[in-house]
């Protein structure tokens, strides 16, 4: 699924709008109905709503959702935020409406605005894609502020009211802080940054029938993994498969008081369909391999605790490095070694990036279209400290286009940039995946479908989404507190 900004959202609409031979409030209509399905699958009429409206089209969209709640016998009340003189032409239309049968209040002043009792549902139609300045001061600000200290529930129509949908706010802004956000069309790219959480909640997307065509030919570089994208990149076993069709994987990770990272890594790479896996570790990690994972075959070093040789990488279809495999000098070598010489497609996460960091020089010898795989800590390490969300998404997009590498920047919604600039979020995970070892699996599941032919920007997308899909099967079965990493590797699969 594409991202668009605000400024393709509103060319979309007023696409929609002439190539559909449909009215603007035509368009108000479909969307605000697509709203009301949201809330009667959760809410019966006994629910009371207060919805807030601003004068714009969000605005608009409040007054024909409270019209149509109001048609299904459910008690509203409508207040309207008087912060401008003028209002959009839909917004008056749906007003003159709306008061046929329900008076519609107004708030002008501090002491216009209700009480906001727990038992009501509040709906903010303040403000939406057209936010065109920070909420600091005035009437807008109070509302805002009254719908973030009352207990009742807030929905944000499309978004909350004082988030921008694809720029960075400041701390100082005024943003309403829903529990949900029911969003039209499309995700926003300002529900995938970590600092927006308290200004998205739990967001769900409704379809309101924007064109196909014109979302197809937009350019843009914003993109969202969900199951369509996924499964288009799904491949089924043929019945004459054997396993020297799915290639055989090198896992390069542990040392001493670290082997249960190499053990996750390999146990996911089996997980996700390699036909063969060797992991190389120091001897010490030998009896653990060979008793714990029996399926994979063990290469050992010359060394005790850590790596410092490579074993010939000639047999392998794809290479894992990093996953507990610590940086003292020998293993720093051995690593400077395999960024020069290794032609195989390969993924590089954990210390491995630790390394990357403090050598840089290894970066630069990298083969094109290596993975890396950091979270938010490593990346700094990589990259240096950005200001906000937003800004180290543009980093990100430099480092993977100026090193040509695919990055897999971790996190909720991972984003996978690739080596053209292009940026996948992932819908899947939760945060029962908090849990160390969980960037481990993710390394095993990278390299197994590399080492099965996948593209590098295919493997990343795919196996993102499946690690993210394989936890929540995780935190159903058990819950986000008590899942642990092996947990996720015992739900992959697809
Ligand atoms: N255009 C369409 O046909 C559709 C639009 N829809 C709704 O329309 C919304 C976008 O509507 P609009 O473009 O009217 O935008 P808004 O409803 O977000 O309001 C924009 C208006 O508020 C003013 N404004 C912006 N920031 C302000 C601030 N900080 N303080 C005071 N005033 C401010 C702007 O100057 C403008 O007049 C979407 O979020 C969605 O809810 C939906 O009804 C779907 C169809
Ligand atoms: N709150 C969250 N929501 C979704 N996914 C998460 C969340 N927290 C962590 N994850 C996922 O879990 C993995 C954690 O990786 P990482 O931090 O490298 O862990 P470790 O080093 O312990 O293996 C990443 O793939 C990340 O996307
Ligand atoms: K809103």
């Amino acid at each position: 699924m594409k991202i668009l900004n605000a400024a393709q959202i509103r060319a979309l609409d007023a696409y929609t709008i002439q190539n559909e031979g449909i009215s603007s409030f035509q368009l108000m209509e479909r969307a605000a109905r697509a709203l009301i399905r949201w809330i009667c699958e959760r809410y019966d009429n006994r629910q009371k709503f207060i919805v807030f409206c601003g004068k714009g089209n969000n605005g608009g969209d409040g007054l024909a959702i409270a019209r149509i709640l109001s048609q299904k016998g459910y008690s509203v009340e409508v207040f309207v935020v008087e912060y401008s003189e003028t209002a959009s032409v839909d917004f008056q239309k749906n007003r003159t409406l709306l008061e046929e049968f329900l008076s519609v209040k107004v708030i002008k002043q501090k002491e216009d605005i209700p009480p906001l009792p727990t038992q009501v549902l509040l709906l903010d139609a303040l403000l939406g894609t057209g936010l065109s300045r920070p909420i600091s001061a005035g009437i807008l600000a109070e509302a805002i502020k009254a719908l973030n200290t009352s207990p009742a529930q807030v929905i944000s129509v499309d978004i909350a009211s004082g988030l921008y949908c694809d720029a960075p706010n400041e701390p100082t802004d005024l943003i309403v802080r829903p529990d949900h956000t029911v969003s039209f069309q499309m995700p926003k790219l300002a529900f995938m940054m970590p600092q927006n959480a308290p200004f998205v909640g739990d967001w769900q997307v409704v379809d309101i029938g924007l064109s196909p065509e014109f979302i197809q030919k937009e350019p843009t570089q914003y993109y969202f993994t969900d199951a369509t994208a996924a499964q288009l990149l799904n491949r089924h076993r043929q019945k004459f498969s054997h396993k020297g069709t799915f290639g055989h994987a090198l896992m390069l990770a542990g040392s001493y008081g670290k082997m249960g990272a190499a053990i996750l890594a390999g146990k996911a790479c089996l997980r996700s369909g390699v036909g063969l896996l060797t992991v190389h570790t120091p001897r010490c990690g030998y009896e653990i391999m060979q008793i714990t994972l029996p399926e994979a075959m063990t290469s050992v070093d010359l060394h005790e605790q850590c790596m410092t040789t490579l074993p010939a990488l000639e047999p392998y279809s794809s290479l894992g490095v990093g996953p507990g495999l610590g940086k003292d000098p020998q293993t720093v070598r051995a690593l400077e070694t395999l960024s020069r010489q290794s032609a195989i497609p390969m993924v590089w996460d954990a210390d491995a990036l630790n390394i990357l960091s403090e050598y840089p020089d290894l970066l630069k010898n990298l083969p094109e279209k290596t993975i890396l795989t950091p979270h938010p800590k490593e990346f700094q390490r990589l990259a240096g400290a950005s200001k906000n969300d937003f800004e180290r998404l543009a980093l990100a997009r430099d480092f993977a286009q100026s090193h040509q590498l695919v990055l897999c920047l971790k996190g909720a919604h991972s984003a996978v940039i690739l080596p053209d600039g292009m940026v996948h979020f992932n819908a899947t995970g939760n945060a029962g995946m908090a849990t160390g070892g969980s960037g481990d699996v993710l390394t095993g599941i990278l390299t197994s479908l590399l080492a099965q032919g996948f593209l590098p920007e295919d493997a990343a997308r795919f196996g993102v989404y499946q690690h993210g899909l394989a936890g929540d099967r995780a935190a159903a079965a058990r819950c986000e507190v008590s899942m642990i990493a092996s947990d996720i590797v015992e739900y992959l699969g697809w």
